[in-house]
C-alpha cells in the first residue's frame, strides 16, 4: 500500500540529506523521510571522507613529527607507526562520529527507509526492498552523493586496484604503492601512505599536481612529498595496467624538458584516485524529468531546484564542489525553499557563491584558498593587487621549523577590498580561515590591519603582504 505523500522525500542520508531533512522537519514542521540504501548511516565525509583522512593523516603528522626530534634538539629513539591501533583508533572515533547521526536519524523525526530508491514518476520513488515499497511526496531532494570512477584506461577495470575506502581502512603497511591521479585524495593519501613507510609512486595527468590550484602553490606541496621520498611524475599519459606476480605494472608517457618517453614501475598495490563522479545511475531519473549537465551531475539552478522544480539536489551529485560544508549549506536552502512561500525565498547563502570558495588540503605543508584565484581575476578581467610572504622569513616558522609555504592576498586596487588569499604552509587550513569573515563583510586590507596580531604567532605572518598592499591602495 503506498503511503500517504510526505512533505519531503529526502534521496541520501549524507551531508546535504540529512541536513535538508532536519530544517524541514525543524524549521518547518514538515513530514520528512529519509531513504538511504548504505549498510551504515553517516553519509561520505564521516564513513569515508573527511573524517577518517584527517584522523590518520593526523596521526602520521604526529609520527613525521615526532621522527624530526633531533631538529628540535630532542631524543625520541624510535617513533613508528603502529598500524593496528592506528587503525582501531579512527574506527572508534568514526563509529562515535556515525553513531550521533544514526541516532539523529532514527530519533523519529524522520521516517527512515534503509533502501536505495529510483523514480517511477516526479512524485514517486521504488524502493528496492522485499516489499518494493512506493513513496511519494510533494518535494523531493536528490542527495546520493558521488562514488569513485574508474576512467577508460587500457587494463585499470581488469586489475585489482585500491580505492580511498581501502586506503583509509588499510590494517596492515603495504610494501609499495601506486597511486594513479593527483587530486586532492591522492595528494593527501599519498603523504598518509610516505609517512607510514610506503614506497609510493604517483603519477598525475597534468603539469602538476592539484591542478586546480595555482602552479606555485602545487609546487611547494610537489616539493614537499619528494623531499618525503615520494616518486611523482607529473605531465602523463597512462598506456597500460597489468597485473604481475607480485603486484601491479603501469606502462605510462612521461614528458620532461620537451621530451616523451615510455616509463614503466611496478608495485605490490595499486590505488585508483582517478576522481570521483555523481551517484545517478540507478535512479531512473529519466522518468523524473530531472536533466544532467554534459559532466554528468545533476542540473541544479541557484535555489537548488534542478530541471523538475519540485525536485531539488545538493552535495556532489549536483556539486560543482565536492566539499562538505558546501553540501550542507545546498541541502538547507533546497528546504527552506520547498517551504517558504514563493513571494519569500530564501536567501542565497554567501558561502554558496565561488567568489567564496573556501578550499584545504590537508598535507603538511598544507594548501588553502579562498576567494578568487590569481587565474580567475584575472580571466574574468577583474583588476587586482596581490602581496605575499614566505614561511621562512617569519619568526614563529622559523622557529617551529616549518618554512616552506607563503601566504598570498588578493585585494582590489583601488581600497583595498579582500578579493581572495592563499595559503601554503604549516596550519594553512586553520589560517586562512582568517579571511572568512573579512571576505564576506567585504573588508579591506585597511580593516584587516585594525585587528589585534599577537605575536609571535604563525597568524602574524598575514600581516606583511597585508601592509604591502595597505601602502598601494588609497584609504
Ligand atoms: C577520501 C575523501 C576525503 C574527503 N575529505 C574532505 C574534507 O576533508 N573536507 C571536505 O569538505 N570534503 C571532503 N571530502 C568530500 C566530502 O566527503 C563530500 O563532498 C560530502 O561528504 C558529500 O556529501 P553528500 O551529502 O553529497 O553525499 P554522501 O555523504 O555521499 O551521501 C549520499 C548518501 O546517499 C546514499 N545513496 C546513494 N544512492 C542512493 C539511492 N539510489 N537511494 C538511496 N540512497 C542512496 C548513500 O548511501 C549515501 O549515504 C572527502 C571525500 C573523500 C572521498
Ligand atoms: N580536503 C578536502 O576538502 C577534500 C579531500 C578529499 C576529497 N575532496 C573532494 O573529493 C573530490 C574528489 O577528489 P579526487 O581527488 O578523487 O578527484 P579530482 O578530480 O580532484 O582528482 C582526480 C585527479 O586524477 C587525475 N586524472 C584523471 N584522469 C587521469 C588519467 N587518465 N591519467 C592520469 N591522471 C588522471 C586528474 O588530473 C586529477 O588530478 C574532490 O573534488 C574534492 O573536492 C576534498
Amino acid at each position: 500500500m503506498p503511503t500517504k505523500p510526505y512533505d519531503l522525500l529526502v534521496l541520501g542520508g549524507g551531508s546535504a540529506g540529512f541536513n535538508a531533512a532536519r530544517v524541514a522537519r525543524d524549521e518547518f514542521g514538515k513530514r520528512v523521510a529519509i531513504v538511504d540504501g548504505a549498510r551504515e548511516l553517516g553519509g561520505l565525509c564521516i564513513l569515508r571522507g573527511c573524517m577518517p583522512s584527517k584522523t590518520l593523516l593526523w596521526m602520521t603528522e604526529v609520527l613525521h613529527l615526532a621522527q624530526k626530534g633531533k631538529t628540535f634538539g630532542l631524543h625520541i629513539p624510535v617513533a613508528r607507526p603502529d598500524i593496528r591501533a592506528m587503525h582501531a583508533r579512527k574506527k572508534k572515533i568514526i563509529a562515535e562520529f556515525a553513531d550521533y547521526r544514526a541516532r539523529a536519524m532514527n530519533s523519529g523525526k524522520y521516517d527512515l527507509y534503509r533502501a536505495n530508491a529510483r523514480f517511477i514518476d516526479p512524485h514517486t520513488v521504488e524502493l528496492n526492498d522485499d516489499k518494493r515499497t512506493r513513496i511519494s511526496a510533494k518535494k523531493i531532494l536528490i542527495a546520493t552523493g558521488s562514488r569513485v570512477s574508474t576512467p577508460p584506461i587500457h587494463g585499470l577495470a581488469d586489475t585489482p586496484h585500491w580505492t580511498s575506502d581501502d586506503v583509509l581502512d588499510l590494517n596492515f603497511i603495504p610494501k609499495s604503492v601506486i597511486v594513479l591521479g593527483g587530486g586532492i585524495i591522492a595528494v593527501e593519501l599519498t603523504q598518509y601512505l610516505r609517512r607510514l613507510g610506503v614506497r609510493v609512486t604517483l603519477i598525475q595527468r597534468s603539469p602538476n599536481i592539484l591542478r586546480d590550484h595555482s602552479p606555485e602553490a602545487s609546487a611547494v606541496i610537489q616539493q614537499a612529498l619528494r623531499d618525503e621520498g615520494v616518486e611523482l611524475f607529473t605531465h602523463t599519459r597512462i598506456e597500460k595496467i597489468a597485473q604481475t606476480k607480485r603486484g601491479v605494472r603501469v606502462t605510462f608517457a612521461h614528458t620532461h624538458n620537451g621530451a616523451t618517453k615510455s616509463v614503466a614501475r611496478e608495485a605490490a598495490h595499486l590505488f585508483n584516485a582517478l576522481g570521483r563522479e555523481p551517484n545517478t545511475a540507478g535512479l531512473n531519473l529519466a522518468a523524473a524529468g530531472v536533466r544532467l549537465t554534459p559532466a554528468g551531475r545533476i542540473r541544479a539552478n541557484r535555489h537548488q531546484q534542478t530541471t523538475t522544480p519540485h525536485i531539488y539536489a545538493g552535495g556532489d551529485v549536483c556539486g560543482p564542489n565536492d566539499i562538505v560544508h558546501l553540501a550542507i549549506a545546498q541541502g538547507e536552502l533546497a528546504a527552506r525553499h520547498a517551504f517558504l512561500p514563493s513571494t519569500r525565498p530564501p536567501r542565497i547563502p554567501a558561502i554558496l557563491s565561488s567568489a567564496h570558495l573556501l578550499n584545504v588540503v590537508f598535507t603538511d605543508p598544507a594548501l588553502a584558498t579562498i576567494g578568487l584565484l590569481e587565474s580567475q581575476l584575472r580571466a574574468k578581467k577583474i583588476p587586482f593587487i596581490a602581496a605575499s610572504y614566505p614561511y621562512n622569513d617569519h619568526g614563529k616558522t622559523i622557529l617551529m621549523d616549518a618554512n616552506a609555504g607563503y601566504v598570498k592576498v588578493l585585494a582590489d586596487p583601488k581600497r583595498g577590498r579582500i578579493l581572495g588569499a592563499e595559503i601554503v604552509g604549516r596550519d594553512a587550513g586553520e589560517l586562512i580561515h582568517i579571511f572568512s569573515t573579512p571576505l564576506i563583510m567585504r573588508a579591506t586590507v585597511h580593516d584587516m590591519l585594525r585587528a589585534p596580531w599577537y605575536h609571535p604567532t604563525i597568524a602574524e605572518i598575514i600581516t606583511y603582504p597585508l601592509e604591502e598592499l595597505a601602502e598601494k591602495t588609497n584609504q
